[in-house]
């Protein structure tokens, strides 16, 4: 059983993110009432960070960046899977298996990373739920988030959401608490009813937080705060472990995770940043060459071949190629076999 119960007083360090350098920075740990549960890789990255912050990530090179940057986690955002791998908004379109193949491929590129990945609603029903963790868990990812909008859902800052009802979604908690049961996969309910089209509020967004982590969810996320008072307030009225959505052009001012967790959060994720610093990029430089017809005069803002090489591994790759093919002078094959060297003739 996991336990936050340190004071305000109390701290964590947590490395600098932005380089791979060893810098560390401390922030104090926010008391999380409630938050009983089966004990998780993510439950111990909260109690050993404080407040863990999550950069989106979205492929696997995207992911091999966050880690080697100094990130102890990621969060695959269903709005950059959606942007790459379909070119579409994230307006329902990505499918949950298209989800889980690309969760996979990026628990397959860092293994020992641990990823959440975005489950949006579960793809429709509680059997649908059930399949859609399922497939996450397999992928290798330790965790997910679900939300309570009404299908299709859309990214959380958009107009027009709408919500399911509340026990409909706290059922859709409890058929994903059950193919979890003991395994090591980390919940987190997030409600859209701050910003619906219809009547809901913050007060509502709370109450459905509360429900969903006697639930049995391991975090809440109250989508869409609208200004630091609004904060405030999830902060302190909502129970349990208490996630924060840091976006860039969105509704809810982006704050440190020293601030957020002051306020009483426990997990914070920036999802877009990555995505669109990369399109900023990836502008720049395709205009660039669409302009000049060659990038020679511009490679400072470029990586570097073998900067690229050294971050996917590409000498160890042909290392390994090399030791399990190399020819002898004779030109004979050398292969290892039960730690013994032969020639293959
Ligand atoms: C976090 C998010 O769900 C975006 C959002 O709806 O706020 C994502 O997909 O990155
Ligand atoms: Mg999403």
């Amino acid at each position: 059983m996991m336990q936050l119960s340190h004071s305000s007083a109390s701290c964590r360090s947590v490395p600098s993110v932005g380089r791979p350098s060893l810098r560390r920075r401390v922030i104090p740990c926010a008391a999380a009432n409630g938050s009983e549960g089966h004990s998780t890789t993510f439950h111990r990255l909260i109690q050993d960070n404080g407040c863990l912050l999550m950069p989106g990530v979205y492929d696997a090179l995207s992911a091999r960046v966050a880690k080697q940057t100094g990130h102890k986690a990621g969060f695959v955002s269903g709005y950059a899977v959606s942007g790459t791998v379909l070119g579409e908004p994230d307006l329902g379109l990505l499918t949950p298996p298209e989800m889980a193949r690309k969760a996979g491929q990026i628990s397959g590129a860092v293994p020992d990373w641990p990823v959440i990945a975005d489950a949006d609603t579960g793809g429709g029903n509680v059997l649908n739920v059930q399949r859609t963790i399922r497939q996450l868990m397999t992928a290798g990812c330790k965790g997910c988030f679900l939300e309570d909008q009404a299908w299709p859902k859309r990214m959380g800052h958009m107009r027009n959401k709408e919500v399911i009802g509340m026990d409909e979604f706290a059922a859709k908690i409890a058929a994903a608490k059950e193919v979890i049961g003991e395994e090591d996969f980390f919940l987190v309910a997030r409600t859209d009813a701050r910003a619906t089209s219809a009547k809901y509020g913050l007060q509502e967004a709370i109450r459905r937080a509360n429900l969903y982590a006697d639930a049995g969810a391991d975090a809440t996320f109250v989508e869409a705060p609208r200004s630091e008072e609004e904060l405030r307030i999830v902060g302190a009225e909502t129970k349990g472990l208490r996630v924060c959505n840091m976006l860039e052009g969105g509704v809810t001012p982006l704050r440190t995770p020293e601030e957020l967790a002051a306020m009483g959060f426990h997990l914070v994720v920036y999802p877009l940043a990555g995505l669109y610093a990369a399109t900023r990029a990836l502008l720049n430089v395709y205009g660039t060459l669409a302009e000049k017809g060659t990038t020679r005069d511009d490679l400072a803002a470029l990586a570097h071949f073998s900067e690229f090489n050294e971050l996917i591994g590409t000498e160890q790759r042909i290392r390994t190629e090399e030791r399990l093919t190399r020819r002898a002078p004779e030109d004979k094959l050398l292969v290892k076999v039960r730690g013994q060297t032969k020639e293959l003739h």
